[in-house]
């Protein structure tokens, strides 16, 4: 049964003067996947997000979200998007129910302040600043943000770098719990593991261009089946699994 596609990229280029930063780059998301774009720095990864996000021009090619083309309707497509911000994009002197307010007004949409901070664990943290919350915190809040006016799809952009492993995992269940609830997820990463455990599939960019593109179980069966061995036995645990026992799952930041 083929799904719903939610984004369609066809042949998407971008070039920055000299620089071909995009080099024609073909792809589709389906409806209530989680979608990861895998490369190295510089691979084009924010360039190719930015564009689908309405935020940055394109040098050629085609994009539909949703089904709306984004040569024609781009405002559609901000309608039904969810988009992290950067820090800076929070009011220094508003606190965080009064930034979900002030969204939710700006969105037209109505929204229980109170029950998206109690979704994320930051109810009594209601009367704080963005900047007085500890990095995880920020993250789960930014992340939750782009719920506010009830997107189709939301974008993330290395979500968890420089996160701890707890509240990295905290941020992976959130993002788990957002698609279960039906949400598209395009997600860009510098790790692996998150790739492996949150996304549905991946295409890993590099230069500009995909070389590859499917499910990670996928992808890591056609490397084993072309002859390719780790050069250390596979333990059943990792030196991440050693840190969570030993220092729990539970977040430390409050
Ligand atoms: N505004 C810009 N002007 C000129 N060159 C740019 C601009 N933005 C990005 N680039 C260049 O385009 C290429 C792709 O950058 P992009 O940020 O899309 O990569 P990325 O895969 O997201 O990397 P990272 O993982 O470091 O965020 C890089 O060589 C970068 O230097």
């Amino acid at each position: 049964m083929a799904n719903k596609k939610m984004i369609i990229v066809q042949d998407l280029v971008k070039r920055y003067g000299d620089l071909e930063a995009v080099k024609g780059i073909s792809f589709e998301v389906e409806e209530g996947e989680i979608f990861g774009l895998l490369g190295p720095n510089g691979a084009g990864k924010s360039t190719t997000l930015e564009i689908i996000e309405t935020l940055r021009p394109k040098t050629s090619g085609k994009v539909w979200v949703n089904g709306y083309d984004l040569d024609k309707e781009p405002q559609k497509i901000k309608q039904i998007i969810g988009v992290q911000l950067q820090s800076a994009g929070y009011y220094p002197n508003l606190n965080l129910k009064q930034l979900i307010d002030l969204f939710a007004g700006l969105y037209n949409k109505h929204v229980d302040a109170m029950e998206l901070l109690r979704s994320i664990r930051l109810e009594d943290k209601a009367r704080k600043k963005f900047k007085e919350l500890s990095g995880g915190q920020q993250q789960r809040f930014s992340v939750a943000t782009t719920l506010i006016n009830q997107p189709k799809v939301i974008f993330l952009d290395e979500p968890t770098t420089g996160m701890d492993p707890q509240a990295r995992r905290n941020l992976w269940d959130l993002i788990r719990q957002i698609r279960e609830q039906g949400t598209t997820v395009v997600i860009t990463t510098h790790y692996m593991d998150e790739a492996e455990y949150l996304c549905d599939r991946v295409a890993i960019i590099d230069l500009g261009r995909i070389i590859a593109l499917d499910t990670p179980e996928r992808l890591i069966d056609e490397l084993v089946s072309s002859g390719f061995e780790r050069h250390k036995e596979v333990k059943k645990a990792n030196l991440e699994d050693v840190f969570l026992h030993l220092t729990g799952k539970e977040l430390r930041e409050e």
